[in-house]
């Protein structure tokens, strides 16, 4: 089980209450020139990926303190509770076990007394077998012509995965072309069907649960189009394939089993690409690559589970964003990629970390009294530096951030890769060192500006700097490092969560919202003035009735 303890009542908290009086004092300009070794100090390597979060700060007390405050949190513990099957998502009595569904060793995983890794294994292997077969052609539809588009209808957690991932590896693409519905709105599955041929669509209707009203409406949406255009209902098995915990429901909606791949309740949504949900990956990149993905994820949980606290990457960048969260009193974290091709990489972790760690009841149902998890939010660099940078620059948030760069690019193009990678690298030390106000007033009496002009402008033009980044540097995005990458950063929000005493695994605020909704649907069928609500939802509703 695992460990329930207060953090803030720790030894080491209170130890690390006081160090943050000492570190406010210093500047991270001032730890770098003190210290030569200050990189080897606080950066990390594992296989492809280096981490450093040197630039954060921090000095070797502080590690050492965030390390006691991982340890007297039992996070070791909680790692071996989450490895070894324990049924740790408490509020739904499941286990959580993403971990096995990448555990290429093939090591038994038991619930329940009974070894998950057959279960998976087959699977996967339904899904090399379907895969191959659309990839190949030899899978026809109902006209007999080979499948062109795939379109993969979810949402959350059943849609964020695949299309990050998809797009990540879009180096990797074969012949397929892919599309993703998710928003209930008619819009986004008119505009993807305005452009697809019936005979030669594939649709996978992948929900956990296969009630999401999202993607059950969307879901039959496109049953109807194929119907509308010639489809005939034997038709629909060549055509449809849902991937779900679900049977019944998939039964119930008209797709053949046979053309279902299944997995379980102890995978979290949000977790769930490396499951079935991962069709549409292997579909993309064909099996070969998502199996390199499940590698790549495997080689981390490896590593976050037998390395030492001090060693792990996980463990570093969730003690180093709990420094930020809960003594700097940081809100949020930017996630900021530095490769176009992982431009839904900060949405992916919005969800994946918003979702598990935003949540202020701990672990005995008591409302905690210390900030839990971030707000994640980024784009891909360089974009945004040219529209959200001026505040965490010169703005007066603390916006810790991650920085994250592939050193070889899939498109070598003359000089770009050099330019995106030396505004990686100035980023960081720019945050870092900022500009001091004596270096602003040489710059402008270097272009030749008056006295009078340098008075009035100096101020605005100062960048005060301490400001703390992460950088991580990865050889090459390929299936395996991306699948690292992404256990690395499932695995800090397990860990931060382990801290903040809270339960990671549910997501029980997502209900409130979905449970009026379907209270308010049936009464926007007709056009009677509703009056049961608070006088501004029926002031919107009736207005909403009036105008439509
Ligand atoms: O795959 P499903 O069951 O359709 O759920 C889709 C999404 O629904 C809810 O918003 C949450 O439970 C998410 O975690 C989940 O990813």
């Amino acid at each position: 089980m695992l460990p329930n303890i207060d953090f803030t009542s720790t030894q080491s908290y209170k130890y690390l209450t006081d160090h943050y009086l000492d570190i406010l004092t210093k500047n991270l300009k001032d730890l770098f020139a003190a210290d030569s070794q200050r990189f080897e100090k606080f950066s990390l390597h594992f296989e492809d990926i280096l981490l450093d979060y040197s630039k954060n700060r921090i000095d070797e007390e502080t590690i050492a303190l965030l390390i006691q405050l991982a340890c007297e949190c039992g996070v070791n513990k909680a790692i071996e509770a989450m490895f070894s099957g324990d049924r740790i998502n408490v509020t739904e009595d499941r286990p959580v076990l993403h971990i096995a569904l990448r555990n290429r060793a093939n090591t038994p995983i038991l619930v329940d007394g009974k070894d998950v890794m057959p279960d998976v294994n087959a699977v996967l292997q339904h899904m090399k077998e379907f895969s191959e077969a659309i990839i190949s052609g030899s899978w026809k539809g109902y006209t007999g012509k080979p499948i062109t588009d795939v379109v993969n209808i979810g949402i959350g957690g059943s849609d964020l995965g695949p299309v990050m991932v998809t797009e990540a590896l879009k180096a990797y693409k074969n012949h397929l072309t892919m599309h993703f519905v998710s928003n209930v709105d008619g819009t986004h599955i008119a505009e993807t069907l305005k452009d697809l041929d019936a005979e030669t669509t594939l649709f996978l209707i992948a929900s956990k649960t296969f009630t999401t009203q999202e993607t059950m409406g969307n879901a039959h949406s496109a049953r109807d189009w194929f119907i509308e255009k010639g489809g005939k209902d034997e038709d629909v098995a060549k055509h449809f394939a849902a991937l779900s915990t679900n049977s019944e429901g998939v039964e119930k909606f008209g797709i053949d089993t046979k053309n279902m791949f299944e997995f379980w309740d102890w995978v979290g949504g949000r977790y769930s690409l490396w499951s079935a949900i991962g069709l549409s990956i292997a579909l993309s990149v064909g099996f070969d690559n998502f199996e390199e993905l499940l590698s790549g994820a495997h080689a981390m949980d490896n590593h976050f589970k037998t390395a030492e606290l001090e060693e792990n990457l996980p463990v570093a960048l969730a003690l180093v964003g709990i420094w930020h969260n809960n003594f700097f009193e940081a809100e949020t974290q930017a996630i900021l990629p530095y490769d176009q091709y992982m431009h839904r990489f900060a949405a992916y972790f919005q969800q994946g970390d918003m979702e598990s760690n935003g949540k202020h009841v701990d672990r005995n149902g008591k409302h905690v009294d210390y900030q839990t998890g971030p707000v994640i939010w980024g784009e891909p660099g360089t974009n945004g530096q040219h529209a959200f940078y001026q505040l965490i620059h010169q703005g007066t948030k603390l916006i810790p951030c991650d920085f994250i760069a592939p050193a070889q690019s899939h498109n070598p193009l003359g000089e770009h890769h050099n330019m995106l990678l030396s505004n990686f690298f100035a980023q960081t030390e720019a945050l870092m060192n900022g500009k001091t106000e004596e270096e602003v007033i040489a710059e402008l009496k270097k272009a030749g500006k008056s006295e009078e002009k340098i008075g009035q402008i100096v101020p605005f033009k100062v960048f005060e700097g301490n400001r703390p980044t992460n950088s991580i540097l990865i050889k090459k995005i390929t299936p395996y490092s991306l699948g690292s990458l992404i256990a690395m950063y499932e695995h800090k929000i397990f860990v931060q969560g382990i801290i903040w005493n809270i339960y990671s695994f549910d997501q029980w605020g997502v209900e409130l919202g979905k449970q009026l909704a379907g209270k308010i649907l049936p009464e926007l069928k007709d056009d009677v003035e509703v009056t049961s609500h608070d006088s501004s939802t029926n002031g919107l509703i009736n207005q909403y009735k009036a105008w439509r």
